[in-house]
């Protein structure tokens, strides 16, 4: 891989303030800044080394200032992964989001975001950026959409200039940091949360939030860049967390995607092993570019100070120190052609097309079996939202057209230069030919 660079993950552990039960207890960590030593019981190597260590005061600009060079990386067109992984309770979603509205305690996705549209905003690069977002979530097994739930089982693909993308997910697109935020605020009001005797707002599903920002040069070319930052459900056990239902089968499948989280890990960090199973879980699939891919990653290991909570930190933090030693191949993306682009974006309107003709389509039958049992009101008001439907599809037609047309101007000045280039060699060809023949005939 050309310009591609071995570089191993980040990874560094952020232990919580201890609640005042917990703060009875014995203390299960003794922190230094790169190293810590569990005092827990089951372990005999007990000392661990990160590249970060936080303690229960570190302010969240502080965790942040570490992850900035990582996160700052996708305006030079690389993919740049965040994770907070740890038990339910660990403080990932503290860390992760914290208090959006708040300037000190937003955590790391309001400042990631801020960060990228200023460094967008402020750059001196020949060359036009777009940015989007997407937000899902993982949740028994299938990826919902966030910002359109009409959208419940979103597939994952991948491709060249892309790499690992959610087909069909809606892009919102940005133009400001004010209306960035809201819709982060807006998607997020959208995930699966309950409470459980470990975590009175327990997530319950992988939120998965992504920034694209594509770079469009004069030249016709762009470069996608995207930055994926992930609050990854807590491992839970059932007995702690005093779960049953559907809380009990949510907890079955988080930990179940976590296992195969770990296998992806320990495949991609044993010599010996021939096979990454990433194909295991769409957490796995999802996280490709980012565990082994050619991302940036920050990985950030949440856990709890004390000693009740012994094994499951302990456990986190084997992972940690297992996945310091994944070395993803990070190298910037390719630039893509005028074409290439054109040609994505078509393919990418059409398919959206053909998703809202197929809700109009829902819609309309919804109506008409409305209006067959008398339910003019409600049919009116599906009548007015198929109408709205149609006009998106229709605005995504323009759109579809306008992509063409754009392709197609671009491809014609390539063309015109090209052959304006033809004709050029060719004279200096026939120049060079009939110089070198009065060469020869006076010789
Ligand atoms: N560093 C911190 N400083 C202050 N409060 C924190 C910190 N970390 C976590 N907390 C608090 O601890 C509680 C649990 O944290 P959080 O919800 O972030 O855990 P989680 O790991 O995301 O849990 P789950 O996996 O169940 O969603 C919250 O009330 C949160 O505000």
């Amino acid at each position: 891989m050309e310009g591609a660079r071995g570089q191993g993950l980040w990874v560094a552990v952020r232990t919580r303030p201890a609640t005042a039960w917990e703060a009875k207890q014995p203390c299960l960590l003794q922190l230094d800044t790169r190293s810590l030593k569990y005092l827990g019981p089951e372990c005999f190597s007990n000392v661990f080394s990160y590249d970060a260590i936080f303690e229960q005061q570190a302010t969240q600009s502080q965790v942040f200032g570490s992850i900035q060079g990582i996160v700052l990386s996708v305006l030079q067109g690389f993919n740049a992964s965040i994770c907070a992984y740890g038990q339910t309770g660990s403080g990932k979603t503290h860390s992760l989001f914290g208090d959006i509205g708040s300037a000190s305690d937003r955590g790391i996705v309001p400042r990631a975001m801020a960060a990228v549209c200023t460094g967008v905003s402020a750059s001196t690069e020949d060359c036009k950026f777009s940015l989007t977002m997407s937000i899902v979530e993982i949740y028994c097994e299938k990826i919902r959409d966030l910002l359109n739930l009409g959208n419940e089982n979103l597939q994952v693909q991948q491709d060249k200039v892309r790499g690992v993308s959610l087909a069909n997910a809606y892009e919102a697109s940005i133009s400001s940091e004010d209306q960035l935020m809201s819709i982060m605020q807006h998607g997020l009001s959208n995930r699966a949360v309950a409470a459980t005797a470990m975590n009175t707002g327990s997530s319950r599903s992988h939120c998965i939030v992504m920034l694209m920002l594509r770079k469009q040069f004069p030249d016709g070319r762009s470069q996608h860049s995207k930055l994926c930052l992930v609050d990854l459900a807590g491992s839970e056990r059932s007995d702690k967390s005093i779960t049953a239902g559907q809380t009990l089968d949510e907890g079955i499948q988080i930990n179940k995607s976590l296992s195969a989280l770990g296998n992806v890990v320990n495949a991609l960090t044993d010599n010996r092993a021939t096979h990454v199973p990433y194909r295991d879980s769409k957490l796995t699939r999802v996280l490709q570019d980012s565990l082994g891919g050619n991302a940036k990653t920050a990985l950030i290991i949440c856990c709890s100070p004390c000693m009740s909570n012994a094994g499951e930190t302990l456990s986190s933090l084997r992972f940690g120190a297992r996945a310091k030693g994944i070395i993803n191949l990070v190298q910037t993306n390719a630039c893509s052609s005028a074409g290439k682009d054109a040609a994505d974006l078509l393919v990418k309107a059409r398919r959206e097309c053909d998703e809202l003709r197929s809700q109009v389509k829902k819609l309309e039958g919804l109506q008409a079996e409305l209006l067959a049992s008398g339910s003019a009101e409600d049919a009116g008001k599906l009548a007015q939202l198929a109408a709205a439907k149609a006009e998106d599809a229709e605005g995504l037609g323009n759109t579809d057209r306008k992509c063409c047309q754009q392709a197609a101007s671009a491809a014609q000045s390539r063309m015109v230069l090209l052959s304006f280039s033809i004709s050029m060699v060719q004279m200096l060809a026939s120049g060079a030919y009939v110089w070198w023949r009065g060469a020869t005939c006076t010789q």
